[in-house]
């Protein structure tokens, strides 16, 4: 069989991992309202999967149980198949599903990482040949999120997010906590009370714990959900917020560290922590998007 006609016939199942901000800084502000920051991206082991497989007539369709998302047309996995589809001018075209399991505007980067799996799929099933730095300055457009994703390692990153050097982290595990509440990114960006005017540090600092995520004062007045869930896992570990919320998370020791916190959460009789869905997840360096392939 060759190549071409084992990618047309075989399903490709492929994770899309999420993401931890360990801290987030904003230095400033481009002139087209988008925020210079620094972060350092964490990738995870735990996130949303997608099946891709080949429609040769160009159709591009898509399927989701989760009802929540919005209409396909919106979907970033539809958005970034059509967009690779017509950056390459394929005459292929895919049916993809996504099994979602990450909550939607939780700072974990799961559309960004759907978007970013989608355009690495499909330049390998189609056998478009793009190399990932042309795939991550196509998804930038997508979301701020998508390089870190598509690069596949987790990542200092300046710029608003796309200026990326890979970095090894120690890959401990966390918690994480997802309240209900879903927070819009653009909402928080465009806040007046966000502050906007950090000085850029070194990564030294960030290791000597002089760091923050600058949107988190302003999330935990609007959000009294994560000011809750901030407030309960502080007892266990350093807790801080994720991109702009609203999941929260903090280091553990151990994995059996990690459990018995999700045990205590399990048993806390906290009405502010009512619909916050607690989770393990552990660090890792390089996604294992990359590996699949
Ligand atoms: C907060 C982070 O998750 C940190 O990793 C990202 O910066 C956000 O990335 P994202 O969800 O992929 O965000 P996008 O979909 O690109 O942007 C949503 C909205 O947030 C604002 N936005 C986003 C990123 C950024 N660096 N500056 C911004 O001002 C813009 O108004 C934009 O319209
Ligand atoms: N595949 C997708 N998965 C999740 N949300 C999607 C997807 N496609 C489009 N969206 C839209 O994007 C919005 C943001 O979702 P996402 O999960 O990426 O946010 P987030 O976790 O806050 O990301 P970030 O950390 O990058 O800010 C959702 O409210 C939803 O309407």
């Amino acid at each position: 069989m060759t190549a071409m006609s084992e990618n047309s016939t075989r399903p490709l199942r492929l994770p899309a991992p999420a993401k931890l901000n360990l801290f987030l800084h904003i230095t400033g502000r481009r002139p087209d309202g988008y925020h210079e920051l620094q972060t350092l991206f964490q990738l995870l082991d735990h996130g949303d999967e997608l099946e891709i497989s080949i429609q040769p007539d160009g159709q591009i369709t898509f399927e989701c149980q989760d009802q929540t998302l919005g209409a396909p047309d919106n979907n970033l996995v539809v958005r970034a198949a059509r967009q690779l589809q017509q950056h390459t001018r394929t005459g292929l075209g895919a049916h993809i599903t996504l099994y979602k399991h990450l909550p939607a505007g939780a700072g974990l980067g799961g559309g960004s990482s759907d978007a970013a799996t989608t355009l690495i799929g499909l330049n390998h099933l189609w056998q478009t040949n793009l190399t990932l730095e042309a795939l991550a300055e196509l998804g930038v457009s997508l979301g701020a999120d998508v390089p870190v994703f598509v690069m596949g390692h987790s990542a200092w990153a300046e710029g608003i997010g796309e200026k990326l050097t890979p970095v090894t982290l120690p890959e401990p595990y966390f918690v994480v906590l997802s309240p209900a509440c879903h927070v819009n990114t653009g909402e928080i960006f465009s806040h007046q009370q966000l502050t906007r005017d950090s000085s850029p540090i070194k990564i030294a600092a960030f290791l000597a714990g002089q760091s923050r995520n600058d949107c988190e004062p302003l999330v935990r007045r609007l959000y009294p959900e994560v000011d809750s869930a901030i407030q309960w896992l502080s007892k266990f570990g350093p807790a801080r917020l994720t991109g702009t919320g609203s999941s929260v998370f903090a280091p553990m020791a151990s994995e059996q560290a990690a459990r018995n916190v999700l045990q205590a959460l399990n048993t806390a009789e906290d009405p502010a922590l009512s619909g916050t869905k607690g989770w393990i997840a552990k660090g890792v360096n390089r996604s294992p998007v990359l590996k699949c392939l």
